[in-house]
């Protein structure tokens, strides 16, 4: 497996065994370990601070519990002093309670004069920056008391809050928020990546994500299996079709997209012109007449095909490389023939949008697959076809894309924040996206560049991962250029997307 270590994602319980195996296996006190994450989060913390206050002085406030998480923040806070920052440590959790290396982390803590003044009701976080040491990977269940409530009164300071390891109350394993959860400007994980940093809430409550590995060596890595990543595009490189210079446009497929029923014509229309843009060699859409003129009009480069009467469609499909169906498609009887045609053609499908939700009205069309199927739910698409609700595909995001591929016997992507790629039983995480996205049109854009690259040759395992990426990759530049959020419009990716294959394709061939 081409991916390293430094992007796997693990849970809490692995990293649990993770730490086990540096104290049991390579001899590394538990107490060396937290010594070095307190090091690197005030590291961290300087270099934030210079950036933040530059040469004035600031107070910091550190806010520990009772575990190893607070011990880790002990350290912080007496480095912090050493380095005569105005410093003084919020025990929320009882001191009493600390053992084994947190409990020596405090007991240094104090001996380097740092004021721990215990947590009470009329305490005020006046502080200019916070270190949260609260609750780290030992969290279990919703947030309990006074640890709530702290926690919602720091998210009510607004000012910026390092979280070590994990931003207490953000569930490490799934990304969900266990009742309340702190709101960081930038956390600092050890060890190993926690899989619940980079999706869903995490997104929003981690801030900047630095890595940490404490100088663990690489076999304590070895004897911890693991299938989750984050996404690396540079494994694609190579799997993008070389553009010869004898090349013609047979040599780079030919995709169909099925949809665009009645009034839904901007869905296919936005997909093939994703498509177009994607290096495929033949673009051919197959929709209702009625859609035919506004796609020549905005698109003449794509065959596009009026069809009412879906039994054409077996036909047309000859010879061609890659489906996508869905954008557009509608749920009516001339859908759902279409979408029966596609299944039937046995060529690579790309599912999405109403392709899925008809395949979630009748599960047995999955009886009838032929090819492989590239499945790309939102989590409103993912709960239908698994017969959940949509929070109960976000409150675990990760068995829920695993369920979707085993299931579907499938290549899934699960979209939205932190967005999953699964196939064969990898999972890998596309730590790139933004909130700009989530505006209309997006996904059919997906669709579209999923289907092209199938078209020209990648396998769907390997078109989920690239194109998932270079998506979510292309709506990033996009916000740099707009400046923001606000008014992103699906096809403004399109020229990106483009570019972006493109710098690929030079650095696959000249490195
Ligand atoms: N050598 C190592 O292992 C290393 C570990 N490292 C660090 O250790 C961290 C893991 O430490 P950990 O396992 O001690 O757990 P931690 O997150 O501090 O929480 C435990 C405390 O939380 C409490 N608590 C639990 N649930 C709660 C709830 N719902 N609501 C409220 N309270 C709740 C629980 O209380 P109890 O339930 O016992 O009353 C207990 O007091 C890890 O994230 C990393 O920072 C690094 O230093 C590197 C080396
Ligand atoms: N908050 C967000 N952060 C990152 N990506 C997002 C966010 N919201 C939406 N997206 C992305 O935008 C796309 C939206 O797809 P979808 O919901 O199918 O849109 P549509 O059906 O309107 O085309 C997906 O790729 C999804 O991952
Ligand atoms: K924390």
């Amino acid at each position: 497996m081409a991916n390293s270590l430094s992007h796997t994602l693990y849970t809490a319980e692995q990293v649990r065994q993770l730490d086990y195996n540096a104290i049991h296996q390579q001899g590394i006190a538990g107490y060396t370990l937290m010594e070095r994450a307190g090091k690197a989060t005030f590291r961290l913390l300087r270099q934030y601070c210079e950036q933040w206050f530059g040469k004035e002085s600031f107070h910091l406030q550190v806010l520990c519990g009772s575990g190893n998480n607070a011990g880790d923040g002990f350290i912080v806070a007496g480095l912090a002093k050493q380095k005569g920052i105005e410093v003084e440590v919020i025990a929320v959790g009882d001191p009493g309670k600390l053992k084994g290396d947190a409990l020596t982390a405090y007991q240094w803590c104090q001996a380097q004069s740092v004021s721990i003044t215990p947590w009470q009701e009329n305490l005020q976080l006046t502080a200019d920056v916070f270190v949260d040491a609260l609750l780290g990977t030992g969290l279990k269940g919703p947030v309990r008391e006074t640890y709530a409530s702290v926690i919602e009164q720091l998210n009510s300071t607004y000012k910026p809050v390092i979280a070590v390891d994990i931003p207490s109350g953000l569930c490490a394993d799934t990304g969900t928020v266990l009742g309340v959860a702190v709101k960081a400007r930038s956390t600092i994980t050890f060890i190993g990546r926690k899989r619940g940093l980079y999706t869903h809430h995490g997104c929003e409550l981690t801030g900047e994500v630095h890595f940490a590995d404490l100088a663990v060596p690489e076999l304590v890595y070895h004897t911890t299996p693991c299938n989750s990543y984050l996404l690396d595009p540079s494994r694609y490189l190579t799997c993008l079709p070389e553009r010869y210079k004898n090349s013609h446009k047979g040599a780079f497929g030919h995709l169909v997209l099925i949809g665009g029923d009645h009034s839904m014509g901007g869905a296919i229309t936005m997909a093939a012109e994703a498509a177009l843009h994607a290096g495929v060699g033949l673009v051919s859409v197959v929709t209702r007449p009625e859609q035919v003129g506004g796609l020549q009009a905005r698109c003449p480069e794509i065959m596009v095909i009026g069809c009412d009467n879906p039994g054409q469609i077996p036909r047309l499909l000859i010879g061609k490389s890659a489906l996508v169906i869905g954008p557009g498609l509608g749920q009516s009887r001339w859908s759902r023939e279409c979408l029966l045609a596609a299944i039937d053609s046995g060529l690579p499908l790309v599912l999405d949008a109403d392709g899925l939700n008809l395949l979630a009205v009748e599960p047995t069309l999955l009886e009838q697959k032929k090819s492989d199927w590239l499945l790309t739910p939102h989590p409103g698409e993912a709960a239908r076809l698994l017969g959940v609700s949509s929070q109960q595909i976000q409150q675990n995001r990760f068995a829920s894309v695993e369920q979707l591929a085993s299931q579907y016997q499938s290549t899934a992507v699960l979209k939205g924040a932190g967005s999953l790629v699964c196939a064969k039983g990898l999972i890998q995480l596309a730590n790139v996206g933004n909130p700009g996205m989530a505006v209309g049109g997006m996904g059919d854009v997906l669709s579209g560049l999923l289907g092209a690259l199938i078209a020209q040759g990648l396998s769907t395992a390997e078109a989920a991962g690239l194109g998932t990426w270079l998506h979510s990759y292309s709506a990033d530049q996009l916000v740099k250029l707009v400046g923001g959020y606000f008014g992103l419009r699906a096809t403004e990716l399109i020229p990106l997307i483009r570019k972006q294959i493109n710098q690929m394709a030079v650095k696959s061939k000249y490195g």
